[in-house]
């Protein structure tokens, strides 16, 4: 039975107490090598095997906090009537197939759930769908178990974040539905394709905004969220009055594993962050911006040095953790493009990654992080209690493969306070 909660996170490493997951299904292998780039992959994935991995990574979670499938809160609001129906003619109108409403208001809520996320397969049933490559309506949610990007909990609301790709759209439709009619997960919405003034060219997903500290946010502007995107955040925050700080941090648009923030920087403890040293450390032409708000006005914007030495000055005095170990270049390549820079912290100094980035891996053992096997926490062989700073380590061949890691897999809704 699920447990209901009210939405609140005000850091990246507060102790987890709700996430939503989702697992894996058809809708990942629904798709063909020629396909693979338009459902923002750049591989295709063996589910059974990437299924295996993430038992590893929500197994662990259920031990420790409530979990909330996407699927099971999304066959819970369909089963009433008429969201169901205003869910459907939304999604339809969106992704004009109006043509299918009759056939998805006769499903059942589970199996209109199911077959939102892994496609609603094309009638054959006229010359032009007859003749068309395309098999689906309605296309498969091939990115939806990286349930951070398509909504996420800032301070008391959620976010709905405004899609960079048309593909990943009803990710944020259906999440926006679940926030809104949900018995189980109560928040208020912000969703920035509610607003007039709001045009095309905003964007912002969740891989790209990190909740630093109550007052500090750091944005990624990148390929998927744009400085319109920000400049939305920003004007949200203006409504608190109180002094806010966000930290933008400008990414490369490519390789696509810059994606998001997320990608080359996240928090692990009150004093530490793992970083992807070339982009967020050294010298290049990727900038640092600092925007600070008082009053419910912005009083001053100005480039700094690199992210690091901005959040000491704001007080967080972080040390930095080199994804992929600090000797080799080629390494820390080869491992933030398997997301080794991609941790999620469910408590601070306690965090999830990937086993298969072995430097970067060792280089947190290094910094007195033990690594702790996911299977090993699964069958009770470990107490983490026992441990002040660990990381769970789970298998990640074939989910990395995806284009995201543990931070990327999880949604959270609830952390307790910090104590800085
Ligand atoms: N928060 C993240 N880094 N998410 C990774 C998403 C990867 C996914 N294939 C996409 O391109 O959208």
């Amino acid at each position: 039975m699920m447990k209901a909660i009210d939405s609140g996170v005000y850091s990246e490493i507060g102790e987890l107490e709700g996430v939503i997951l989702h697992t894996p299904g058809k809708e990942v292998e629904n798709m063909t090598p020629t396909n693979a780039e338009r459902a923002l992959y750049s591989d295709i994935l063996n589910l059974s095997v990437a299924v295996e991995e993430y038992k590893q990574l929500a197994g662990v979670l259920e031990k420790i906090t409530p979990t909330y499938q996407v699927k099971d809160l999304l066959t819970g609001i369909l089963e009433q009537p008429t969201i169901k129906s205003g869910l459907i003619e939304k999604i339809c109108t969106y992704e004009q197939a109006l043509s299918m409403k009759d056939l998805l208001l006769d499903l059942p809520a589970d199996e209109l759930a199911r077959q939102l996320i892994e496609g609603v397969d094309l009638q054959k049933n006229s010359l032009t769908t007859f003749l068309s490559d395309e098999r689906y309506a309605l296309r498969p949610l091939h990115n939806f178990f990286f349930t951070r990007d398509a909504s996420v909990s800032v301070y008391d609301n959620v976010l709905i974040s405004k899609m960079a790709n048309k593909v990943r759209e009803r990710e944020a439709i259906i999440m926006e539905a679940i926030f809104h009619y949900s018995d189980y997960i109560k928040s208020n919405t912000i969703n920035p394709n509610s607003y007039y003034n709001v045009g095309a060219e905003t964007t912002i997903e969740g891989g790209d905004v990190l909740i630093a500290r109550d007052d500090v946010l750091i944005i990624g502007n990148s390929a998927r969220t744009t400085t319109q995107g920000v400049d939305f955040i920003i004007n949200q925050l203006k409504q608190k009055k109180d002094k806010r700080y966000v930290v933008v941090q400008q990414l490369p648009g490519e390789p696509e594993s810059f994606i998001h923030l997320d990608m080359v920087f996240t928090l692990l403890n009150k004093d530490a962050c793992m970083v992807y040293e070339p982009l967020i450390m050294k010298l290049n032409r990727y900038s640092t911006i600092l925007i600070s708000l008082d009053n419910g006005e912005v009083v001053s914007i100005e480039k700094k040095d690199n992210l690091i030495s901005c959040l000491k000055e704001l007080g967080m005095d972080l040390k930095p953790i080199p994804c992929g170990g600090s000797s080799d270049i080629w390494t820390q390549e080869r491992e933030q493009w398997h997301s080794g820079a991609n941790f999620f912290a469910i408590a601070p100094g306690k965090v999830m990654g990937y086993a298969r980035n072995v430097y970067t891996m060792e280089e947190m053992n290094n910094n007195g992080y033990e690594i702790i096997k996911a299977n090993d926490v699964i069958d009770n062989k470990v107490n983490l209690a026992d441990y002040e700073k660990y990381v769970i380590a789970i298998g990640g061949s074939e989910l990395a493969r995806g284009g995201g890691g543990a931070r990327c897999m999880t949604m959270p809704v609830k952390r307790k306070a910090v104590n800085w």
